[in-house]
């Protein structure tokens, strides 16, 4: 299938975000492909957290519309935009820190282990097997995110690295359609960073599922990204593949000329 014949799974359109004077996000439109890699980069302060807040329902944007599989979420509370499978890391790790590994992942799936309170107290079989249940997710997400061996430890004494991966578990055991990364190569070393490109990409393939990213590591945007949108002032300027996005003398300018 070609890149144009792929269904899109998110649309923003005409999005603006306004905070008293400032016109933090200004026109922004983009579409996000099923099963692709699309990334948001640009100067500090170019207002792609922004975006991100306003898709995710952390802010309730000013003007426009996003789109989820052709359903209006715009302004939708972020809890029940991760109900319709859009669910997100943060720029700054947000863990439960003194819960164990094991135990954040329990938490995410809350709404997965649901057999209602009296079924909990008196521990039935059905809430035993949900539990079962919730656990072998657990254990099959702490395998592939090479955690097993923390399984047991506070979130808080584990590397920013493992933080990182036990964050995007997280978001991943909730079986989402599109996960959002917020400077997920932020505080890598250089290893780590190779690792979460592979990771990204495997994701992606295994589960089939679409990746909105903002970074501002170069060599993990070009080399991960189907398609890129530079921002500067809150606006877009480019909307293009890694290799057009690269060359346009507009984002030198405005963003890799900076290095
Ligand atoms: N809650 C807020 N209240 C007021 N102004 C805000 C708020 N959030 C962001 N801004 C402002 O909006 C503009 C865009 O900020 P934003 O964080 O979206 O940029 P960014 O591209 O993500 O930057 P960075 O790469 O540094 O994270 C900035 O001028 C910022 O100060």
């Amino acid at each position: 299938m070609t890149d144009v014949q792929r269904p899109e799974l998110l649309g923003v359109s005409g999005l603006q975000m306004r905070f008293g004077g400032l016109l933090a996000v200004d026109g922004v439109d983009f579409g996000v492909r099923r099963n692709e890699v699309f990334a948001i980069i640009g100067p500090n302060g170019a207002g792609k957290t922004t975006v991100f807040n306003c898709v995710g329902g952390f802010y309730k944007p000013s003007s426009g519309q996003v789109l989820l599989d052709g359903q209006c979420i715009t302004g939708l509370p972020s809890h029940l935009v991760a109900q319709k499978g859009l669910v997100r890391t943060f720029q700054n790790v947000r863990l439960f820190k003194q819960l164990t590994v094991v135990e954040n992942l329990m938490v995410a799936q809350h709404r997965q282990v649901k057999s209602g309170l009296l079924h909990g107290l008196f521990a039935t079989p059905a809430y035993r097997r949900a539990e079962r249940e919730a656990l072998e997710r657990c254990a099959h997400w702490l395998d592939r995110m090479g955690l097993t061996q923390f399984a047991n430890r506070e979130a808080a004494t584990l590397s920013y690295g493992h933080q990182r991966r036990l964050e995007i578990a997280r978001c991943m055991i909730t079986k989402p359609c599109l996960l959002m990364l917020d400077e997920p190569a932020a505080g890598l070393n250089p290893q780590e960073k190779i690792e979460l490109q592979q990771l990204i990409d495997g994701l992606r393939c295994e589960f089939g599922i679409a990746v909105l990213l903002i970074e501002h590591d170069m060599s993990l945007v070009m080399g991960v990204s189907d398609r890129i949108l530079v921002m500067e002032h809150g606006r877009p300027i480019v909307t293009g593949k890694p290799e057009a996005v690269r060359n346009d003398p507009r984002v030198i300018k405005a963003y890799l000329g900076e290095d």
